[in-house]
């Protein structure tokens, strides 16, 4: 271990060193159940402070009984002074009582197909109870699974006020901000600029704070708008500070009206007004012309693209815009650091999209700065509480939490939805209510954005370190160094070579997990395997605002990535069927259910055909009205159903929100769940290769108009609208044959349940029947698209009639 001597502002302060050897620091332990006000660590001035609390309350006092020896500053908290408290929901007792009723219930129906499976007298009958046999075993499965979620949810809270009082800022642990962006065409860089804006104006040390961009779009675009960033940031961290606004995004911040207009704020929009227009004219003719390029050392920046500069086979570029040890805002304060770094590209080495990306970042802000703490954010997401920073100290700082945390969730909130959020975009459950559940558990999943990590967890098991293959990127290595001190520049492009990581364990035993499109997932998955946990910080305002996409195919395109990503995962080598419930039992199902979210399209596309081409020829599939079995197959479907939209509500959502949420999710099924199984089987096949398509974070504004109406964006011809219409002919269709029937005075007691299915699907499918059929905007689904599904459902027809015969 690399034991530092010399020390400089930007190292991290002993407390969250843990390795270090040389500072014996005293630990008074407290209670450590969870449910006990937190534990907390400070440096030896809070220590005293604290120490003063703890004697006025001897009560408290008596609870810390051992002192031990540690290699860290830290010290528990008395009752008086907690950093954050735990609540399990009370709903949990009655979530216990109804998920053994339930499984009661699917225990029941299981029951009843196979019977029926026996009783089948002929192959048509018994293929299709066999398919619904298997449809219902997956969604069996999929509840059981989910149920991991409902088992120990819990409320947290967090006291920063708190923090305030036992540590001083300067004791505060250095952070590393790392951005991702990798398209100036569909993540526009005047927006990755708000992003890191918004997190460089935390109200936090500044000297601490170093802001890491990375560019896999590799333009110089991203590059010149990040040179204006900081010239803007002198005047706009200072202003925010004077004026004390929360939301520090500048765009955000000059797009409410509810601020209080003076001639400074006027003159700090003019700026920014005119950067963005500078930022934003380079992007729209695609170069960086001379006239906004001033002095040597600016142009020496452009000098990396040469002819042979493409976006995927270039050189490293690294351009420190910021130092924090030397250039001050316009009140003289110090700037964080602000860094941009492209990494070396070329055609022939593995890139590992957005993981291979972090994991250069780790590296080279190791060999900068090296911060304990390291924040990964999304270039679609900024900051919308400067106080962030100090809520996650309450629990890294936290004696208690401390030695086995490996990071710090915060949701993923969205901004500009429309009312009833028509695609479920919030992704409440996989965002919010989920998260929740697992937090009492081992902790959330990685959510990709808006998580603070603790650098340790990235080498190994909290008990066994794993060294990197250099002294200098091990996390207790001390930077004694300027960024701009040549030896240091030339060891970041070092790290951040395409080769870099050959033979080395980045990915798999270090750093982001390769491996699998949802870097996010399968990094948080396998540092719970290791036994690491996590925390779920979900303060009432959002601490980070993103953007969702606003057109159906967008959305579906990004859930096939997920859907191709969470297949790699279910069929490698830490499978979470096999692996992941072994090794960590209930946090295992929770992460089996989403690893296996594709098997959805199985029950879906099922349900969604089958029933229904029986009941336009007249066949019952289901119990009768009378039969007992049919008061099963309602209380299964109502009690999924309700509890559902029960616990949406709970979490403070609308019913509008959870029907939407709940016709998303048979959209899911009949589109992207189904595709990019279809793909990642061809991938297996060798047949095709998947990449990271990133999602587009432009907005038209015809497209957006018709968002905020709340209508159904199509317009584009996918394949995957073709299933989710044809399945929307079918059930119309059936519902009306089996209407005329009723009407015409046959028993229809046999076909009820059908019949009942072919409705819910039909106002379920109301939007697309509009597209198809009533609407001429551009949003409308593509007339080729409405032909082939009709011939496609007229061909189902043809094939259902010699079926059921
Ligand atoms: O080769 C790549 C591809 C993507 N990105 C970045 O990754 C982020 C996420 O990409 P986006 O297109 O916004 O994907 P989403 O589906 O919206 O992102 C969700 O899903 C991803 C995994 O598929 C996670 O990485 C994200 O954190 C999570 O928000 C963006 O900042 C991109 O710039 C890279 O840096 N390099
Ligand atoms: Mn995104």
């Amino acid at each position: 271990m690399a034991a530092s001597t010399t020390k400089n502002p930007i190292t991290t302060p002993p407390t969250l060193q843990p390795g270090r050897k040389k500072n014996k620091i005293i630990v008074i332990m407290g209670a450590t159940e969870p449910e006990n006000p937190a534990l907390l660590s400070i440096s030896p001035p809070g220590l005293i402070t604290l120490l003063m609390l703890c004697t006025s309350h001897k009560e408290s006092t008596k609870k810390m009984e051992s002192l031990k020896e540690c290699t860290g500053t830290t010290v528990s908290s008395s009752q008086a002074l907690p950093l954050h408290t735990l609540h399990p929901l009370r709903r949990t007792f009655f979530n216990r009582v109804f998920a053994s009723v339930y499984t009661c219930a699917i225990l029941a129906l299981v029951y009843h197909h196979v019977l029926t499976l026996f009783n089948c007298r002929n192959v048509a009958f018994f293929s299709v109870t066999l398919s619904i046999l298997l449809s219902d075993l997956v969604l069996a499965f999929m509840w059981v699974a989910s149920q991991s979620f409902h088992m120990r949810p819990v409320h947290r809270k967090e006291y920063p006020e708190n923090l305030e009082k036992v540590m001083k800022s300067s004791d505060f642990p250095a952070l590393d901000v790392f951005i991702c962006t990798a398209d100036p065409y569909k993540e526009p860089p005047i927006n990755v600029v708000n992003t890191a804006l918004s997190v460089m104006a935390y109200d936090y040390p500044t000297e601490k704070v170093s802001v890491y961009v990375s560019d896999d779009g590799g333009s110089a675009l991203t590059l010149f708008a990040f040179m204006e960033a900081a010239k803007f940031a002198s005047h706009w961290l200072p202003f925010c500070r004077e004026k004390n606004i929360m939301v520090r995004s500048p765009e955000v911040y000059f797009s409410t009206s509810n601020h209080s207009w003076c001639s400074e704020t006027e003159k700090i929009k003019a700026l920014y007004e005119s950067m963005k227009s500078r930022v934003e004219h380079v992007v729209e003719t695609g170069n960086v012309s001379d006239k906004y390029v001033n002095g040597d050392e600016e142009r020496e920046a452009f000098s990396k693209w040469t002819d042979g500069f493409t976006r995927q086979d270039h050189p490293t570029v690294i351009q420190v815009f910021l130092e924090n040890i030397k250039d001050t805002d316009i009140t003289g304060h110090l700037l964080p650091n602000l860094i941009y770094v492209s990494r070396q590209k070329s055609k022939t080495s593995r890139h590992n999209f957005k993981a291979g990306a972090l994991n250069t970042l780790l590296r080279v802000s190791a060999v900068m700065t090296n911060a304990p703490i390291v924040l990964t954010l999304d270039c679609d997401m900024y900051s919308n509480d400067p106080k962030t920073p100090l809520r996650v100290l309450c629990y890294v700082c936290d004696s208690a939490t401390r030695s086995d945390l490996s990071y710090v969730q915060f949701p993923q909130c969205f901004r500009g939805l429309n009312k009833n959020d028509i695609y479920a975009s919030e992704i409440k459950r996989v965002f919010e209510i989920n998260p929740l559940g697992m937090d009492g558990l081992k902790g959330p999943d990685y959510l990709g954005t808006g998580t603070f990590f603790c650098r340790r967890a990235f080498f190994g098991d909290p008990s066994t370190f794993m060294s990197p293959e250099i002294p200098q990127l091990h996390p207790n290595h001390a930077v004694d160094e300027p960024l701009k001190s040549p030896s240091i520049l030339s060891l970041a492009h070092q790290v951040a070579g395409c080769n870099y990581e050959n033979q080395t364990n980045w990915g798999s035993k270090i750093g982001f997990q390769y491996g699998s499109l949802v870097e996010d997932y399968y990094t948080g998955y396998r540092l719970h395997c290791e036994g690491w946990r996590s925390i779920f910080c979900h303060p009432e305002r959002p601490a980070f605002y993103g953007d969702a996409p606003i057109a159906l195919v967008d959305l579906i395109n990004q859930y096939k990535r997920w859907v191709i990503g969470l297949l790699e995962v279910t069929f490698s080598k830490y499978s979470t069927l096999t692996f992941g419930i072994r090794r960590i039992g209930l946090m295992g199902l929770s992460y089996a259910h989403y690893s296996c979210w594709p098997f959805w399209a199985i029950p879906i596309t099922v349900y969604a055909f089958l029933p229904q081409l029986a009941l336009l020829k007249g066949v019952s599939i289901f119990p009768k009205v009378s039969e007992p079995w049919f008061l099963l197959y309602s209380f299964l479907f109502i009690g999924a159903y309700a509890k559902e939209c029960l616990e949406f509500i709970l979490e403070g959502s609308t019913f509008r929100k959870w029907w939407n949420d709940q016709r998303i999710w048979m959209i899911r099924g009949l589109t992207c769940f189904l595709f990019g199984s279809i793909e990642y089987l061809l991938q297996s096949f060798g047949i095709s290769a998947s990449g990271f398509n990133v999602t587009s974070k432009v907005l038209d504004d015809e497209q957006s108009k018709r968002y905020e109406q709340e209508i159904f964006e199509f317009g584009v011809p996918s394949p995957m609208f073709v299933t989710l219409a044809t399945s929307a002919i079918i059930n119309l269709f059936s519902f009306f044959k089996g209407f005329l029937d009723i009407i015409s005075g046959n028993n229809m007691e046999g076909l009820f349940l059908q019949m009942f299915l072919a409705g819910f699907l039909m106002v379920n499918c109301l939007p697309v029947y509009e597209a198809m059929f009533l609407r001429i905007d551009k949003g409308k689904l593509p007339t080729k698209i409405t032909l082939i599904s009709t011939f496609l459902a007229g061909a189902l027809y043809a094939a259902a009639s010699l079926i059921f015969q």
